[in-house]
């Protein structure tokens, strides 16, 4: 309230007044209509930009007393704080709030004692004569001190820039889905009033705070420690003093004219910082509000995209075999169930692994410990003869990095039916390999399809392969940016891999994973270091130097195959013309690290020193990486919000229509529940104007927001005999819904419910 309480001294200035030379409220003002002095003129003007805000700020608001008390509705983005907080825009005021038809109330409800608590948006002054009667409002919704200066009822803000930004919050996400928006039903239960129209949540109680204009709101800032604040002591000037009349009331002088006003109007929160006590839905444009929420809205759910290919991991890793139809496989090996074969079993007990000398198969399977899925490489026919490797083991499974898949654990095992080793990795479901991926086609590259090859020829660095119709030139070339991402990958993981005092050995085309667009990592790390032991070998890693020199010319060779798009190109004879092709379809920076890794071979070379030649192109991965990430938070930010709702629901879910607890069929028929019930046929049983169901997502996600944020709005909710109307408020409605659940808690053994 805004209006001069008559009797009333009035101490602090009207700094509408002060900033525009007149105020609408004349000598009703509660405030001095006093002109400050000349050196204090522009400064309220700076305080409050605009001219928008004033001591009592809903003037010109178009918000009744009440709504728009301490203009927090009216931030206004200039404050003073241009690089530290977003663009705020007040909400639009078209948004009303829909009125109840006479005929659904209560006709012998009382007038409402506080009238202006709610209603639809006006000019100031006396009115509400539209308001509902309010039987509730001796509800104790008392807030903080700070929280109180907002009306829940009014408009909230809106930034103006988050609308149109993608990966950027959005206070103004779920601004605005009325249920009535689009073709208001005349649906026996209506909702009557919109919190500003947005619905939220907080996790204050209900009687705390409804999650309104928040204490650390944006609108709150207007009062932090502006630098422009005129009201703070500058240097040379006597400190504020209090008002001896008025305790509470600070006394400044500022160029010879005395302010006086309240210190908790001025109270620095976080020194700027805003942290709102609420949560929502983000990246929902303001304009979205008035259209009908379809189920696929982006700003509720991932893309399709996305989630396909989420789904599709899903599935791939739930995957299973019908165990009659493969009786080889064990149902179990060691912590191991569950097994699922990554490839085609072998033409014969005599094909060997590509790349080790040994027969090898790649299952998924579940730990019986963790739940887990994972994937398990069984070497066939390998008998340990030494733990001693198990040191270089244990430094493998130390190596986390992004492009290499961590090595888990190693066990012998006689499961199979043979003296098998088996080595444990993380399991990439869908991951293919880089050979399938790039080199399988044989029309292509005139390489055959690793399934259907017998030869050991196809180990793409043994260079047995012996035909060779020279690599494919221009056509169907890889873009270099794409060679230069797998590059970067690559001599990522060997970087971290040499310093680590290891060497990968593995680093082959069936032996790197490629999984989404163009994401690599490292596979069958260890393996060799226990096949080719060597328990004579005083040093087990005596060798190291030798095999890391190893891996870059294997780099080297999986560089220039791909730039030919063909394993046929590192063959000895192929090399020259290889490079030629190399030199005239690529850079010259990729046609000399190719150079680099595959000569050079006499004297010591390290990863590092291929960086030079990545150069810039590092700042092109990082870019990406950070910008998938970016996409990938958004979308993660929507499922938290999801999951709330889905939590709420569960929880509501075991309330209702609960007929066995305590032995007493009415429990949740009666009282609070009752109410709670007839919430839920708010929620999901509307209907329209012919009975036909009327059903709206905006409605269902709305209403839920402001029940978890427990708001003092209020709905009618009308029995299922249509006998009875009941109006209570989501505040109320969240009490009757916290202390029922609570009772559940208490009498049942609850799981996974928090
Ligand atoms: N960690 C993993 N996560 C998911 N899939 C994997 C993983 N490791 C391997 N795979 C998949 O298992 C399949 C077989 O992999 P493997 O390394 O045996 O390839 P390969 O071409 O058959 O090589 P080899 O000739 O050595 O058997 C491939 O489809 C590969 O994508």
């Amino acid at each position: 309230m805004t209006s001069a309480v008559p009797g009333t001294k009035k101490t602090a200035l009207c700094r509408y007044f002060v900033n525009t030379g007149s105020c609408i409220y004349g000598d009703e003002c509660q405030f001095l209509h006093q002109n400050p002095g000349p050196g204090c003129l522009d400064i309220p003007q700076k305080h409050f930009p605009n001219g928008s805000v004033s001591s009592h700020d809903n003037q010109g608001s178009g918000l009744p007393d009440g709504m728009g008390g301490n203009g927090d509705q009216f931030y206004s983005p200039s404050f003073g704080m241009e690089n530290s907080v977003p663009d705020f825009q007040p909400f639009p005021r078209q948004r009303q709030m829909q009125r109840p038809q006479r005929s659904m109330l209560n006709p012998n409800m009382p007038p409402s004692p506080n009238p202006k608590s709610f209603g639809p948006p006006g000019p100031p002054g006396p009115r509400m004569d539209n308001a509902l009667p309010n039987d509730f409002s001796a509800l104790n919704l008392s807030v903080p001190n700070n929280m109180k200066a907002p009306n829940p009822m009014v408009n909230e803000f809106i930034p103006k820039s988050l609308s149109h930004s993608a990966s950027s919050p959005s206070f103004s996400s779920f601004a605005g889905m009325p249920p009535m928006s689009t073709a208001p039903p005349t649906s026996h239960i209506r909702e009557i009033h919109f919190i500003a129209g947005i619905p939220f949540s907080t996790n204050t109680s209900p009687n705390a705070s409804p999650g309104l204009s928040p204490s650390g709101s944006p609108l709150m800032m207007r009062r932090t420690g502006s630098p422009v604040n005129p009201f703070r002591q500058s240097a040379g000037q006597p400190p504020p003093s209090s008002n001896s009349k008025n305790p509470t009331t600070i006394q400044e002088n500022v160029g010879g004219t005395t302010y006086f006003y309240s210190p908790e109007d001025f109270t620095p929160q976080y020194d700027g910082i805003v942290l709102p006590n609420f949560s929502m839905y983000p990246g929902l444009p303001p304009h979205i509000g008035h259209m009908k929420v379809k189920a696929n809205m982006p700003q509720f759910y991932m893309p399709d995209e996305l989630k396909m290919e989420i789904l599709n991991r899903h599935a791939l890793t739930l995957a299973q075999i019908d165990p009659a139809h493969c009786p080889d496989i064990p149902r179990e090996v060691d912590n191991y169930h569950n097994l699922f074969p990554l490839e085609p079993p072998p033409s014969s007990p005599m094909q060997k692994s590509s790349t080790f000398s040994y027969s090898t198969t790649c299952y998924k399977a579940v730990n019986t410990k963790d739940g887990l899925t994972y994937c398990m490489r069984r070497v066939h026919g390998f008998r340990l003869a030494n733990t001693k490797c198990m040191s270089i083991i244990d430094m493998w499974k130390k190596m986390y990095h992004p492009n290499i898949v961590q090595l888990k654990e190693v066990f012998t095992t006689k499961a199979f039916g043979d003296h098998s080793i088996v080595f444990v990795y993380d399991f990439y479901p869908g991951a293919e390999t880089l050979m399938s991926r790039h080199f399988s086609n044989n029309t292509l590259n005139g390489y055959m399809h690793p399934f259907g090859m017998d030869s050991p020829a196809r180990h793409f660095s043994s260079g047995k392969v012996s035909s060779m119709n020279g690599p494919r030139q221009h056509a169907g070339l890889l873009p270099e940016s794409l060679i230069w991402a797998y590059v970067v990958q690559l001599s990522s993981a060997l970087r971290a891999i040499h310093a680590a005092g290891l060497a990968c050995r593995a680093l082959d085309p069936t032996k790197i994973i490629i999984y989404s667009k163009s994401r690599l990592r490292l596979n069958c790390v260890g393996i060799f270091d226990v096949l080719t032991f060597d328990q004579n070998q005083p040093n087990p890693l005596a060798l190291l130097q030798h095999y890391q020199q190893e891996d870059l010319v294997s780099l080297g060779k999986i560089v220039l195959a791909l730039a030919c798009n063909s394993v046929m190109a590192i063959q000895r004879d192929n090399l020259q013309s290889s490079m030629e092709l190399v030199a005239r379809n690529y850079s010259a920076d990729l046609k000399n690290l190719i150079l680099y890794l595959l000569t050079n071979q006499n004297r010591p070379r390290t990863i590092n020193d291929i960086m030079p030649m990545i150069g810039a192109r590092f700042y092109t991965q990082l870019d990406a990486a950070q910008l998938r990430s970016d996409v990938i938070e958004n979308e993660l930010a929507k499922e938290v919000e999801n999951g709330r709702i889905f939590r709420l629901l569960c929880k509501l879910g075991t309330i209702c229509e609960r007929p066995e607890f305590n032995m007493d069929p009415q429990w949740s028929e009666t009282g609070d529940r009752y109410m709670l019930k007839l919430f839920r046929d708010y929620l999901f049983h509307q209907v329209d104007e012919n009975g036909a169901p009327w059903v709206d997502m905006a409605h269902v996600v709305q209403s839920l927001n402001k029940f978890d944020s427990g708001v003092p709005e209020k709905i009618c909710l009308m029995s299922r005999d249509e006998q009875s109307v009941l109006v209570v408020s989501y505040a109320e409605l969240k009490q009757f819904y916290e202390a029922a659940f609570n009772e559940l808690m208490t009498a049942g053994q609850p799981s996974g419910f928090s």
